[in-house]
Order: C-alpha cells, then sequence, then structure tokens
C-alpha cells in the first residue's frame, strides 16, 4: 500500500486535501484523524506537520508526500522534488527597517531572525556572509521591534505582515517556493506514477477548458489556427450541411480572447466547458 503524507494544518492542508480529492482519493473528515485508509486506492494517508513531511519522506517511511519548497529545503531531508501543485506560492525574503539594508551583503555580522535556519544559512554561506541566525517559532516580523535581531528572512505571501510591523524587503529573492509533490531521493518513480498522473490531470484540468463550436467548411482551417488545440482538434461533419463542429482544449487564461476571434472567423455555438480530471 503506498503511503503519502499530507499536511494536516497551516495554507498548504486546505488545498492539498481538496486537490487529493479530486484527484478521486478519499479523505479524512474529522481533523483529529492522523491517518486514512483508502482500500479503493490502495493508499494510505498520513496528516503530518507541513515541516515534518519531507522529514518522513527522507527517512524513506512514506513514498511521497506534498509539502512546500522552501519547507523541503530546510528540513535537509533525503528528499527530492517530484511535481509542482500550483498552490501555496510564496516568495522567501530579507526585510529590515527602512535604511538598515540595502543587499544581502549588509547582513554580515547582524542578527537574521527566521523559522528557515537551514535555508537561510544556506542562502548566506552561498553569498559569503557571516550573520548570527536567530532561529524563531513564528511571528518572526516582531523580532525586530523587540529587538532580537536586525533582519528577518521569512515567507512573504501579500507583505501585509512585514508592513504592518513597518519593515521593507531588501534584496533578491531567496527563493520562489510553491507547494509540491516530493519522494524519497531513491524510491522507484514508478511506484507514484498512479498518483503523479492522477494530480497531474487535476491541475490540467485546472488550467484548461473545453471549447466546441460549428463552423463553415470553408472557415474550418482560420478558426483551427485561432486554437490548434492540446495535440489536434477533434473535427466532425454536422449532418447535412457544410458546416463542421470543432472541439478543443484552450488555456482557461485565454477562453474569453479565443471564443471572440473564432467568432470573428464565423464559428457559432461557441460552448465552453469546465473539465474535472484529464489523462494526456
Ligand atoms: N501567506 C502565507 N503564509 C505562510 N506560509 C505560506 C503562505 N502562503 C504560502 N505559504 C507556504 O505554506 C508553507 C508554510 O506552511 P506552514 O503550515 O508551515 O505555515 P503557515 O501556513 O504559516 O501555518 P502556521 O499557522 O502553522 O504558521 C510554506 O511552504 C509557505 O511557502
Ligand atoms: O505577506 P503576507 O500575506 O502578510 O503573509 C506572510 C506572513 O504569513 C505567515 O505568517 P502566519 O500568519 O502563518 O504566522 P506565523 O509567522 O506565526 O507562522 C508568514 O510567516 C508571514 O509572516
Ligand atoms: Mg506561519
Amino acid at each position: 500500500m503506498l503511503r503519502i503524507a499530507v499536511p494536516n494544518k497551516g495554507s498548504l492542508s486546505d488545498p492539498a486535501v481538496q486537490l487529493l480529492k479530486e484527484a478521486g482519493y478519499k479523505q479524512r473528515r474529522d481533523p483529529r484523524e492522523l491517518v486514512l485508509v483508502d482500500e479503493r486506492n490502495d493508499v494510505e494517508f498520513f496528516f503530518l506537520r507541513p515541516r515534518d513531511v519531507a522529514v518522513y519522506v527522507g527517512a524513506g517511511t512514506v513514498d511521497a508526500g506534498i509539502t512546500g519548497r522552501d519547507l523541503l529545503i530546510d528540513s535537509g531531508a533525503d528528499a527530492v522534488e517530484h511535481l509542482e501543485l500550483g498552490f501555496g506560492g510564496s516568495t522567501f525574503r530579507y526585510a529590515a527597517a527602512p535604511g538598515v539594508a540595502s543587499s544581502i551583503l549588509d547582513i554580515d555580522g547582524k542578527r537574521v531572525a527566521t523559522s528557515y535556519p537551514r535555508l537561510v544559512e544556506q542562502h548566506l554561506a552561498s553569498h559569503g556572509v557571516t550573520a548570527h541566525v536567530v532561529r524563531l517559532d513564528g511571528a518572526v516580523e516582531s523580532s525586530v521591534r523587540l529587538g532580537v535581531a536586525d533582519v528577518v528572512a521569512d515567507v512573504v505571501s501579500t507583505g501585509t505582515t512585514l508592513r504592518a510591523a513597518g519593515l521593507e524587503i531588501f534584496g533578491d529573492p531567496i527563493l520562489g517556493s510553491e507547494a509540491i509533490l516530493i519522494r524519497a531521493q531513491d524510491a522507484p518513480v514508478e511506484d507514484i506514477a498512479i498518483l503523479t498522473g492522477r494530480l497531474r490531470g487535476v491541475l490540467t484540468a485546472r488550467r484548461f477548458v473545453l471549447v466546441d463550436y460549428d463552423v463553415p467548411s470553408d472557415r474550418l482551417d482560420a478558426a483551427i489556427a485561432v486554437s490548434p488545440g492540446f495535440e489536434a482538434p477533434t473535427v466532425t461533419p454536422l449532418h447535412g450541411s457544410d458546416w463542421h463542429a470543432v472541439r478543443v482544449m484552450v488555456p482557461r487564461a485565454e477562453m474569453n480572447h479565443i471564443m471572440d476571434a473564432l467568432y470573428a472567423v464565423g464559428a457559432r455555438a461557441i460552448l465552453t466547458t469546465e473539465l474535472l480530471a484529464v489523462r494526456v
């Protein structure tokens, strides 16, 4: 039975559970459940602290897990990124009071507060900067006001928390992070092929929609040129007429522009449908 680690709390937990549900897996009803067996899919889910997911995967006690790229790097675990999951996006940045620092080199000799000490130590070392890293559990932004650090290094999403603490981002981003599926370094990729295929299927279904339209046969090539589709469009002659019906996968973000362009070349009865899951 495949063993998968899922974040039990924090920003990654709800979207991870939602993704697994859409991929056809059973998920827990009670947030106090620690383990859930999905017999039908031959998978066992372990609900773990997001920070600990990489530790278990690295130790090989679970086959794969969902975590953040920043958490994976900070864990130092022997696990590798397998698939980007398209949620939980953030950047990891340095910040300080205005005027204190403008580049990473200005951190030299200062105190840096963070909940991601390994990630920050690696980053400082790779730039030849020596600093004193102060490890905190959270609410890192308060460390400057409270006098335990000169600089913070933390997850930034909207930047609201930093602004509220009177801090300003400086230097280049340390990391761009998002939720990822990880696996043990030397675990066979085939073991998680079905899981990977299902997750990819949901991610593709979220990015694309299905567009159907009818088009006069002499406009067919022009219409196909507007949206060539994922591979090639499905084209069917309409009975007793010189029209064709076309079905094509279109990036969700382009959907309205493509519908406008199809209408302009003579397509009619243009319909867009949501996809639930896809195998390509
Ligand atoms: N706004 C955000 N705040 C914190 N983490 C975020 C945010 N957006 C995305 N993430 C990602 O979520 C992961 C951190 O999740 P984690 O559960 O450890 O912290 P959290 O969401 O801040 O929850 P907690 O309330 O336990 O601090 C990281 O991969 C981080 O990049
Ligand atoms: O850029 P923003 O949109 O403001 O989000 C980023 C903030 O959110 C998280 O804190 P969280 O609320 O999880 O508290 P914590 O620091 O105790 O983890 C993170 O650690 C940052 O502080
Ligand atoms: Mg947090």
